[in-house]
């Protein structure tokens, strides 16, 4: 536990200059406390069960998930204070990474972080007691440490499943974030770990492509904004486009992915595309997903050394 004075003296005064993101509750800011760097998140006005969902959640401590240092309270805010992940978000380091001021992500990164991603989930899915829904999985709540090893943030929404992973809980309300949703879910309102493996789908997509989860095309003709394209739409089309289906995937790959190792990228679109099924009970679960990205990882590392070979002789 954290006193006020302490969060506003490590944040000078909750100074800009310190503020490293926005989220829908509130600001987050950079500070020192107690000789560390953290990330301090300020939840003004915050409902108590988003506090204390995050906080249950937070008590469980994994190396794919960040970890809750303290928190405290102030104002007319809640503050939570995090472990700080130098590179932020994986959202800022694959859309528009030369506008963010980062160098685009390696291929052999980009798997080792999915599988980082898959690691955290499967934890709260399926070795906690109870188990939890993340219910918010999305690009830019996966952040990147020194080493861009990767860790679920962001609990806020987090559902509890009182009996197993795979029997739903009804929603009270819809939360989480458009085009990650799952189609049952928005449908019936049905929460299951599966919601989360869809939104994780979405997340493996944006790696390969670099694409949102939602975007927005430019109407050439009148300069506007045409309706959003969902990326699920856009790749399902690719996939089946059983006739020339290389070609195309290739196409939409990430343009700053200049190098990658072809057979893996397959693998990890082909893992995406499962992980989106229609049908729930088809997806695979995140142990499942980890260990298929595990093989991948393994397979891309080789191909690594083997580039650097080719490129040293
Ligand atoms: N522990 C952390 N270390 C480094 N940066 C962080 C940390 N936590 C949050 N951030 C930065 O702050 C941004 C906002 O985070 P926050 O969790 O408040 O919102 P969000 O997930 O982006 O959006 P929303 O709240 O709408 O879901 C993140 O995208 C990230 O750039």
């Amino acid at each position: 536990m954290f006193s006020y004075n302490e969060v506003r003296d490590a944040t000078s005064n909750f100074s800009t200059s310190l503020k490293i993101g926005q989220g829908s509750y509130g600001s987050v800011y950079l500070g020192k406390l107690r000789g560390k760097n953290a990330a301090i998140k300020q939840m003004k006005n915050t409902k108590s069960k988003e506090f204390s969902s995050e906080l249950k959640i937070l008590c469980k401590v994994h190396s794919n998930l960040i970890e809750l240092i303290g928190y405290a309270a102030g104002g007319d805010s809640l503050f939570l204070v995090y472990e700080y992940a130098q590179n932020g978000a994986l959202s800022d380091h694959l859309h528009w990474p030369s506008v963010k001021g980062k160098k685009p992500l390696a291929w052999t990164t980009r798997v080792q972080i999915a599988l980082d991603a898959a690691k955290g989930l499967e934890y709260i899915h399926q070795y906690t007691k109870p188990y939890y829904v993340h219910r918010d999985v999305k690009t830019s709540n996966i952040l990147l440490d020194s080493n861009f090893r990767a860790k679920i943030a962001d609990f806020g929404l987090v559902k509890l499943l009182e009996h197993s992973p795979e029997i739903a809980a009804a929603a009270s309300r819809i939360v989480g974030t458009f085009g990650y949703l799952a189609p049952e879910y928005v449908r019936d309102g049905c929460v299951t770990t599966k919601s989360d493996v869809y939104a994780f789908g979405v997340v493996l997509m944006e790696l390969i492509t670099g694409q949102q989860a939602l975007s927005r095309d430019a109407n050439p003709g009148n300069n506007q904004y045409t309706e959003h394209r969902s990326l699920v739409d856009y790749m399902l089309a690719v996939f089946n486009d059983t006739k020339d289906f290389m070609a195309k995937l290739t196409e939409c790959l990430d343009p700053n992915l200049t190098r990658y190792h072809k057979d893996s990228m397959l693998q990890m679109a082909l893992l995406s595309k499962d992980c989106v099924d229609e049908n729930w009970k088809r997806r695979p679960d995140m142990s499942n997903a980890a260990i298929r990205l595990s093989h991948i990882l393994i397979s891309s590392k080789e191909w690594e050394k083997m580039e650097c070979c080719h490129q040293m002789s």
